[in-house]
């Protein structure tokens, strides 16, 4: 998160550190007591490595209560992502075993009514991601108020020139915005999950790139259809 602060200690206890060996790779947050939501862009790289998930935790080295690392036993990408652009880029995990809820670790609904978010409206993004454009990674976890701005102004030729679909939104980038390690937090408009970060252009900070979200209300078939098939 660029230009964000520390958020206040457990306040976001769906918040979900995505994990390789120890070390932070993406956001993610809990929609269901044994499910994760990210993006498929976190599984580039990996090898198809296994991610562990870290449940309740403002700072991700030391010991808090509640903090528990969650081992995975499925990830379950979109089957339309692909490596090649931003579309359909969201990732189910589904924990090992159901996670133990608490003051610190807590479901966050999503959006299941298909409408955009109108512009202008003050939404929040948080994460472990880096804070500064030379890469800071920080141990606590960070958050940014930023406001929505309109498909057309997003689409602009000198913004991502129309390739933001009808299940994509975009935030004003200037100065604060996600950045690497960010993706697959989720957008929280009103209390209501509305999109899960995705890495977009990669650039981080620039009002030229807007960010780009991938919009949940689209997908609430496909994540409760995957849910409901791995049901014991
Ligand atoms: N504000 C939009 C936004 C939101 C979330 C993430 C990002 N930026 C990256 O993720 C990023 C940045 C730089 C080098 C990178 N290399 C890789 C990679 N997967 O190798 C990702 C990146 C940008």
């Amino acid at each position: 998160i660029l230009g964000g602060y520390e958020a206040k200690p457990h306040l976001r206890p769906y918040m979900a550190s995505l994990q390789l060996d120890g070390q932070h790779v993406c956001g993610g947050f809990l929609i269901a007591e044994q499910w994760v939501l990210s993006a498929a862009h976190c599984t580039e790289g990996t090898n198809d490595k296994l991610f562990q998930v870290l449940l309740g935790a403002h700072s991700l080295t030391e010991p808090e209560p509640h903090k528990r690392l969650y081992r995975v036993r499925a990830q379950i990408p979109h089957p339309g992502s692909n490596i090649h652009n931003n579309r359909d880029d969201l990732l189910l995990l589904q924990l090992e075993e159901k996670a133990e809820l608490n003051a610190h670790v807590k479901v966050l609904p999503f959006q299941r009514e298909d409408r955009d978010v109108e512009a202008d409206t003050v939404c929040e993004a948080a994460g472990w991601g880096t804070v500064t454009h030379s890469g800071r990674r920080p141990d606590k976890l960070q958050q940014v108020e930023r406001p929505v701005i309109s498909r057309d102004l997003c689409n602009h030729r000198t913004r991502h020139d129309h390739t933001i679909t009808e299940k994509m939104m975009c935030t004003d980038s200037r100065k604060k915005d996600t950045c690497k390690g960010d993706s697959g937090g989720p957008l929280v408009c009103n209390g209501v999950a509305e999109g899960v970060v995705t890495a977009g252009s990669r650039v981080c900070g620039n009002y030229k790139k807007p960010a780009i979200y991938t919009r949940i209300a689209p997908y609430a078939a496909w994540i409760d259809g995957v849910m409901a098939s791995a049901a014991g």
